[in-house]
């Protein structure tokens, strides 16, 4: 589904990406883990054309998408959920919701209001409440369900369980195992490995830009000197 190779990215003279190296099949739940500022976001955004100066390969259903414009890429079938939400607070979360609706795609589940209110009860309550008056967990389950409604194959969340309550974090799990069920490819990018684990088939670990695990949770688990090492558990 996605393949990424060599990728180098920076910020002017300031070198973030130094090759990286991943990839997403159809229908898995893969993590970027990683501690603050190791990359995950710049990861992110280059898949998503929102990083300038980058060179390596990208690859998406077999075409590239490196150098590609952000909505081409969107239009492809990726939905990107950003790290800051991004909501509007003078529309109602109906009207958000609106805001993201694309036509639908035959290779892709479509995605209604009903299903998505079912999928996020505490926005169901809240359907004409402004975006403003939401609580970040919910303004984090609202950006979600604004990507569902452009009908993607692939999601990228930013740290969906950042700065969230406990409460909503549990739905959060339950809202990326109802991604996969539905047949979606998800990239999460996540600083919690108890989270990630919850919801992914498997890990990277990503360290000053540069990938230095590929494997399994379970591997993980026996070999605790790697998330002492890479990541703040
Ligand atoms: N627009 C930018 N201009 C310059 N440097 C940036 C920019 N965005 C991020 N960086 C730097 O790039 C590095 C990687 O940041 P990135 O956001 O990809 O990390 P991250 O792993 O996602 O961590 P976080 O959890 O903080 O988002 C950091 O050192 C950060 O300061």
């Amino acid at each position: 589904m996605l393949e990424v190779a060599n990728l180098d990215a920076r910020y002017g003279r300031a070198q973030i990406l130094n090759g990286v190296s991943l990839s997403l099949g159809q229908n898995e739940v893969v993590a970027v883990l990683g501690r603050n500022g190791a990359g995950k976001s710049t990861t992110m955004k280059s898949i998503m054309g929102m990083v300038r100066q980058k060179t390596g390969q990208i690859t998406y259903e077999g075409q590239s998408i490196l150098g590609k414009p952000s909505h081409a890429i969107c239009r492809a079938g990726v939905g990107y959920v950003p790290e800051e939400r991004r909501i509007f607070g003078e529309l109602t979360v109906e009207e958000n919701l609106e805001v993201g609706r694309r036509d639908k795609r035959d290779d892709a589940p479509e995605w209604t209001l009903e299903h998505l209110f079912e999928l996020f009860p505490n926005l169901n309550e809240r359907r004409k409440n402004l975006g403003k008056q939401l609580s970040g967990g919910e303004q984090q389950m609202l950006t979600i369900a604004r990507t569902l409604m452009g009908n993607p194959k692939m999601v990228l969340l930013d740290e969906p369980s950042e700065g969230i309550a406990p409460v909503i974090v549990e739905q959060m799990a339950n809202v990326i195992a109802e991604l996969k069920r539905e047949g979606l490819s998800v990239l999460i990018s996540e600083q919690n490995l108890h989270f990630a684990r919850l919801v992914s088939d498997r890990a990277y670990i990503i360290e000053k830009g540069s990938v230095c695990y590929d494997g399994t949770f379970d591997h993980l688990d026996q070999n605790p000197e790697i998330s002492n090492k890479y990541l703040a558990v």
